[in-house]
């Protein structure tokens, strides 16, 4: 199977249309692949797709992509805790359209007719639903459950109620054949995101994403900040490293390694054990609430790094292949940076 095969018989000429292109910072690993394959299939079966998961584990950037992938225009919603159910389908309130008619056909005589009428405004869900675009609903629980029951009978009986459009005599809307629904979600943050309607969650297929295998992230990081793949080795080494050692096993995420990769690139330095601007920059980057926990008037964290850039990074100085004379660059260090390395070594011990 393609995923050629797998994509609608689009057949758009329409120039006003916006349909998403990967970038070139777009990272296809074999994991991404094979995520995007099973999402794609799901939607050729009709099925909305949910992809759930952490922040940073790239549920946005993988829902941009499948929907570049079929290839159809896309409406993009935020999930947002004030959205009613006419923020998501649109509103009889929005305005009026006043008409006004002077008849004075004879010069003599001035008639004039004034009509106002309430206006009904399309709001996106609607115009996807009519358009058969593809909807990107993007953290769609940080919406009230109320407000996302109107998408039930959108996805099960593909069709879309209007109730406020009822005095127009058009109660409801036939969803396009073509429209397809992409969700994402982060079910383990709490601040500002409701419970999702088991109806509702019934209705999706969800895929479950986790932070991405070492490589997938190396290259991301690669891509994303530009610098080599030795040190974006290093910088997710890092990552993963303290990603395991704290009570939430996704923090620090995809976009910490990014961050490093990124303030590395700009000024041109390494991924060294022992380099100060280095090991700061992680500090801050990754810095969490146990940062302020402190040891002998040193934080814990801060020491929890040092101990994994050790661990993980060649010291400063090294140049790539040196390793093997990692103990000469580790005693040069220690005599230009004396009192940083007293400082490691009063935790090391
Ligand atoms: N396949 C990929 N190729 C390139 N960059 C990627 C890829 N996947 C994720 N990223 C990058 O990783 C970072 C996190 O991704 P993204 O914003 O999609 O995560 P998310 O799970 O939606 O996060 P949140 O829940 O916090 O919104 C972004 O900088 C994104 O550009």
């Amino acid at each position: 199977m393609t995923l050629e095969s797998l994509r609608p018989d689009v057949g758009l000429n329409d120039e006003d249309l916006v349909v998403p292109e990967a970038s070139e910072s777009f990272v296809s690993t074999p994991y991404v692949e094979e995520v995007t394959n099973r999402a794609l299939v799901y939607l050729r079966a009709g099925y909305p797709v949910h992809l759930a998961g952490p922040s940073g584990t790239g549920k946005t950037t993988m829902a941009f992509h499948l929907a570049a992938l079929w290839g159809r225009p896309v409406t993009l919603i935020h999930g947002n805790d004030e959205f009613s159910v006419s923020d998501l389908i649109g509103t009889n309130d929005a305005g009026y359209r006043r008409s006004k008619v002077v008849d004075n056909y004879i010069h003599s005589v001035v008639r004039t007719e004034e009509e106002m009428r309430q206006m009904w405004v399309d709001n996106r869900l609607t115009t996807a639903c009519r358009n058969g675009d593809t909807l990107i609903y993007d953290e769609f629980n940080r919406s009230r459950p109320e407000a996302n029951n109107v998408l039930l009978s959108v996805m099960s009986e593909g069709i879309l109620n209007l109730p406020g459009l009822r005095t127009a005599g058009e109660g409801y809307l036939d969803v396009g054949g073509d429209f397809r629904a992409i969700f994402t979600s982060n079910p383990e943050e709490y601040a500002g995101t409701h419970k999702t309607q088991d109806a509702l969650a019934d209705r999706m297929i969800t895929i479950r994403l986790n932070p991405p295998d070492r490589d997938t992230e190396i290259e991301i990081v690669k891509a994303k900040a530009g610098i080599d793949e030795l040190e974006a080795g290093h910088i997710v080494d890092i990552i993963r490293e303290l990603r395991g050692s704290g009570e939430n096993k996704t923090r620090p995420t995809l976009r910490a390694g990014i961050a490093i990769g990124k303030i590395l690139g700009m000024v041109d330095g390494r991924a060294r054990f022992g380099d100060r601007f280095f090991h700061g920059v992680c500090y801050d980057v990754v810095s969490t609430e146990s940062a302020k926990v402190l040891h002998d008037g040193q934080s814990i964290f801060h020491q929890l790094v040092d101990s994994v850039i050790k661990q993980v990074c060649p010291p400063v100085g090294a140049q790539p292949g040196d390793e093997g004379t990692r103990a000469q660059v580790q005693a040069k260090v220690k005599a230009v940076n004396a009192s940083f390395a007293t400082k490691l070594n009063t935790f090391r011990s």
